[in-house]
């Protein structure tokens, strides 16, 4: 199995090196427009494989995408991060044109790919490389979800004092500060997260979760890419192991949740298709109307992208 990271960042690299150390692919391929930075960190990882133990090889490219041919999964982290001060949304027109370009090259090379999205504003840029790909939806589709969840439980593990491996959540809706996270849908052992954590605290935790971008980028100055990194990772080894697992994904809905043409994070089973399939939870009135703010908000971004003539 051959991997392709384009986008050799902070995320991408993360992902190539994590994606590396679990040791299940023959080959990941790192590409980016930036001569050297690629190879000199695709080198600098293989030369932690006889430390680390694996065999996964890494080539770093750049921009010659002949050597990404035959991609089973190609995941597109390039573009910019935001600065404090900005919104995701504002990244929107850069990011549309590179997001468009390497799309076309990537499935020129590897028509066969499955396409993870990590650029942002994520929801509209993995809608701009389903327009690019003309492909099956199902094999194109972006990373928030896993990242998003992650911080929800992230933070609530610190609340309970338990371990994060013990909670399970599912969290809906755009990447954005329009998140839905679902209590409802949150267990802690199996226990139902309202039975361990007061209301004010979870809503306090929930407020955070839906800023967590944003509190990393205040204290770094440009975006996360530790978790966002790893969260891509566990994407590609459930679609190159074919797990099924159920992940929050960003997935272009036909009519699920009352919801046609959109992009949007919803549970889905991830697999060597892609998405096989969208859960349709049975949300409650109240969670159904975040979901459609959610939705609404990402449709107005869509629209810019529509309306907008992006460059090749
Ligand atoms: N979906 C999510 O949950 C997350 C999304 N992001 C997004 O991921 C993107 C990357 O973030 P970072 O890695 O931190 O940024 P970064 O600036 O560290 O890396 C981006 C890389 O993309 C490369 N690049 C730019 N244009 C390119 C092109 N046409 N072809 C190939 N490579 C190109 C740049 O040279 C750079 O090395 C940003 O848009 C960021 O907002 C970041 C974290 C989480
Ligand atoms: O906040 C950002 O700009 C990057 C991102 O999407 C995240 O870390 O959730």
């Amino acid at each position: 199995m051959k991997v392709t990271v384009v986008g050799a960042g902070n995320v991408g690299a993360t992902c190539a090196n994590v994606l590396a150390h679990k040791d299940f692919l023959q080959e990941v391929v790192l590409l980016d427009i930036k001569e050297g930075v690629s190879e000199g960190k695709a080198l600098d990882m293989w030369e932690t494989a006889p430390i680390n133990y694996y065999s996964t090889k890494l080539k770093g490219i750049t921009n010659d995408y002949a050597a990404t041919a035959g991609s089973n999964v190609v995941v597109i982290t390039s573009g910019l991060p935001r600065k404090p001060g900005m919104s995701r949304d504002d990244l929107i027109s850069t990011n549309a044109a590179i997001v468009k370009s390497v799309t076309a090259n990537v499935i020129k090379h590897s028509p066969d790919a499955v396409i993870v999205i990590v650029s942002n504003p994520l929801d509209v840029m993995t809608y701009c490389a389903y327009l690019t790909a003309e492909v099956d939806s199902r094999r194109v589709f972006g990373m928030a979800g896993i990242l998003d969840t992650a911080r929800y439980k992230a933070f609530l593990a610190d609340e309970i004092g338990c371990s994060p491996k013990d909670i399970q959540a599912v969290l809906m809706g755009g990447h954005g500060d329009t998140m839905v996270p679902l209590p409802r849908y949150t267990t802690v052992g199996g226990i139902p997260v309202t039975e361990l954590v007061a209301e004010d605290k979870l809503n306090a935790i929930i407020e955070r979760t839906k800023k967590g971008g944003g509190e990393i980028v205040n204290l770094l100055g440009t975006s996360a890419w530790y978790a966002p990194g790893a969260a891509a990772a566990q994407m590609v080894e459930a679609i190159c192991k074919n797990e099924k697992r159920i992940f929050p994904c960003c997935a272009w809905l036909t009519g699920e949740y009352g919801l046609d043409k959109i992009y949007l994070g919803v549970p889905v089973v991830l697999g060597e298709k892609g998405i096989e399939q969208i859960i349709e939870l049975q949300l409650n009135e109240a969670e159904k109307a975040l979901l459609v703010e959610s939705a609404q908000h990402v449709r107005e971004v869509m629209s810019v992208l529509d309306n907008a003539q992006v460059p090749a």
